[in-house]
Order: C-alpha cells, then sequence, then structure tokens
C-alpha cells in the first residue's frame, strides 16, 4: 500500500492547541486533529502545509518548526506525517470546511479522541509546552 505523505501543523498560542474535529464522513472521521493535509507531488512539504493551513483554517505561516515525523499504518490506509510547530502566523484560525474548532490548553488535551498516530503528537506536546 502506498504512503500518504501529510504536512500537519500544531498551531499554537503560549500554552493553548488549536484543533479541527475530521467530517465523520472522512478517514478517522469524528476525531480532533491538527489541521493539515496530503503533500502534493509538485511541492515541497512546506509549501503543502502553508497551502494547507490556508485553504483550512484561513491562517498565513510566518514561522514553523520541523517537530516530529510519524508513521502509522491503519490497516485501510498508511500514512507518514510530517509534523511542524506552527506559533507565528497571520489570522486568527478559523475554520473555512465548518468543522468543529477549539483552541484547548495543552495540558486539558488527553481525554479528546484522536486518530491513533496523533496518540506519540500529544505526549511530546506536553512534555514541551507545560
Ligand atoms: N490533517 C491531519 N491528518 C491526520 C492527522 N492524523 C492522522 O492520522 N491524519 C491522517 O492523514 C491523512 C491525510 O489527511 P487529510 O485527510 O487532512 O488530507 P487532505 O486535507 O489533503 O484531505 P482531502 O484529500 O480529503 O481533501 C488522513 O488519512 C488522516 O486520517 C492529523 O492530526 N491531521
Ligand atoms: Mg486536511
Amino acid at each position: 500500500m502506498k504512503q500518504v505523505h501529510v504536512a500537519v501543523g500544531v498551531i499554537v498560542k503560549g500554552k493553548q492547541v488549536f484543533l479541527t474535529r475530521r467530517h465523520s464522513s472522512a478517514h478517522q472521521g469524528g476525531k480532533w486533529e491538527f489541521p493539515g493535509g496530503k503533500v502534493e507531488s509538485d511541492e515541497t512539504v512546506a509549501q503543502a502545509l502553508a497551502r494547507e493551513l490556508k485553504e483550512e483554517v484561513s491562517i498565513d505561516i510566518l514561522a514553523c518548526t520541523p517537530f516530529m515525523e510519524i508513521s502509522h499504518d491503519y490497516g485501510d490506509k498508511q500514512v507518514k506525517l510530517d509534523i511542524f510547530v506552527v506559533d507565528q502566523f497571520i489570522g486568527e484560525p478559523n475554520s473555512l470546511e465548518g468543522n468543529e474548532q477549539q483552541w484547548f490548553a495543552i495540558s486539558a488535551i488527553n481525554d479528546l479522541d484522536f486518530p491513533a498516530a496523533n496518540l506519540a503528537i500529544v505526549e511530546k506536546l506536553q512534555v514541551e509546552f507545560s
């Protein structure tokens, strides 16, 4: 099975993180996620991240830092998540696709329902932003 390369943005403000909820019909539907999406064949991961965060939550990235990479096999889909912390941006994130969205205290996201691949992200975030 081909691995899907995904650019993922962990949008932070102080000790808060911005999450959106995946549409119920999507892969891993109904779960909370970090905004992002597939890297197209003609773009770098940084370009994909900038494009996805603009399309999905309407912000312009000013600075981002590589955070971690996670490969995960969901059985029906293999993903490689290329994850960046985005802590400088223009605009206020707002889901253009009508998803549920919320700023959460990083210390309080343990009990949310995430795709399995995200658990390592949550763990590392809580170590570094608490
Ligand atoms: N955006 C995002 N995708 C994630 C996360 N965790 C995770 O396993 N994924 C998986 O990464 C894959 C691609 O993400 P996506 O569905 O956002 O891609 P996209 O925006 O290009 O969507 P589209 O092609 O449906 O329009 C999905 O299978 C999704 O389940 C996450 O935190 N954020
Ligand atoms: Mg997406």
